[in-house]
């Protein structure tokens, strides 16, 4: 199996309570003075010029980041940017080169007690139900959590007794999170943890997230939904070709690099749609038209989409009026902010594009 190990992440206990990771976090000294090294006390975790290759690729090329105690730090990035490898690196559970320290240390000098690890790929023994498998992990540690407690936090009390064989796959994602929480840790590195978990479950993992910060666990989360690092992250990095490119809170990042807000105009007749594009120019300079195209190429022509750029909400009538006055008739319209999505679209160059598939079945009007 893999993760069994504890430098891999994973312990045990078995209490009950699904209070007991805010209880458990609030109770331990998490973050403060108990400085382990030679970095700041309030520093967690630590990278410097750090790198990794395997051959030719670069998975880390010099990855340089602080996160303090008590932080959610979310890491964010394509495919194949060097996520897994930095937590690895992290965790002592690779060897990179450069300066890596978690508490202050060596991570391979780092007590296993203190430390959470949800891999990516986590496989445990099938034939043990979810109850035992926390028990099994609880029992590598001095100090665990109950596993009653934990079972409850991650949703799978009525479950408990289920070969984990048999449990679907966001329940088997569900216990493994579960595996790394049961002995309470400082710092917790959860890769991708909601992969395959429906939208009820997030939210129990976003909260078990948000109670054990706030009881002054680090965390360091990965994740490909940019809505949930959104929600969770004190500050986030977007890594890309094994390089740190941005590092802000949520909120500065989507100034810095999230564009304008955007008005999307749909039009009930496209063949109105230069019609209203040169309506709207009188308004803005920044109208740009999501043309309606078909398998071939050829305009569609039935809906059609105008997005306008920059359009504060209080400038939204005038739109409407401009329109109006210009006779185009609009189906509906929506306002909407940037958000992280357009931060790391922005920052990876990377842009979501329908296919021609798409496009038909939505009647051409995308
Ligand atoms: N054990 C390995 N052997 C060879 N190459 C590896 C190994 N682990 C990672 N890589 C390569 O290093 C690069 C970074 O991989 P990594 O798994 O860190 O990316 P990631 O950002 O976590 O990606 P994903 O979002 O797909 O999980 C990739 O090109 C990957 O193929």
């Amino acid at each position: 199996m893999t993760g069994t190990s504890r430098a891999d992440g994973v312990g045990d206990d078995g209490s009950d309570g699904r209070d007991g990771a805010v209880a458990a976090g609030a109770d331990r000294d998490h973050g403060d003075g108990d400085d382990d090294g030679d970095g700041p006390a309030r520093r967690a975790l630590s990278a410097t010029d750090v790198r990794k290759a395997y051959g030719d690729v670069r998975a880390l090329d010099g990855v340089d980041l602080a996160v303090d105690r008590g932080e959610v730090f979310g890491l964010i990035g394509p495919n194949g940017a060097g996520k897994t490898t930095l937590v690895r690196g992290f965790t002592g559970t690779t060897d990179v080169e450069g300066t890596v320290e978690l508490l202050g240390a060596d991570p391979t000098d780092a007590d296993p007690e203190r430390i959470g690890l949800l891999p990516q790929s986590f496989d445990p023994p099938a034939r043990l139900t979810a109850r035992e498998l926390l028990e099994y992990y609880a029992g590598l540690y001095a100090q665990a959590r109950s596993v009653d407690s934990v079972l409850a936090d991650v949703g799978l009390s009525d479950d408990a007794d289920a070969w984990y064989e048999t449990l679907s796959g966001g329940q088997k994602r569900r216990v493994c999170v579960g595996t790394a929480l049961v002995n309470d840790p400082e710092v917790l590195f959860l890769d991708e943890p909601t992969t395959g978990i429906d939208p009820a479950g997030r939210r129990d993992v976003h909260r078990l997230v948000r109670d054990l910060a706030a009881g002054g666990t680090t965390v360091l989360v990965t994740s490909h939904a940019m809505d949930e690092i959104e929600r969770l992250a004190d500050r986030v990095g977007l890594i890309r070709e094994g390089r740190i490119v941005a590092v802000g809170t949520p909120s500065e990042l989507i100034a810095e690099h999230g564009g304008e807000p955007t008005l999307s105009v749909r039009l009930s007749d496209g063949a109105a749609a230069d019609g209203a594009e040169t309506a709207l120019r009188a308004v803005t300079s920044r109208t740009r038209f999501s043309a309606a195209r078909g398998r071939d190429g050829a305009s569609v022509g039935k809906t059609a989409d105008l997005v306008v750029s920059g359009v504060e909400p209080a400038s939204i009538d005038a739109v409407v009026e401009a329109l109006a006055a210009a006779g185009v008739e609009v189906e509906s319209l929506s306002w909407s902010e940037p958000t992280l999505e357009d931060v790391y679209l922005e920052l990876t160059g990377e842009t979501y594009r329908p296919t021609a598939l798409e496009m038909a079945e939505s009647g051409g009007d995308r």
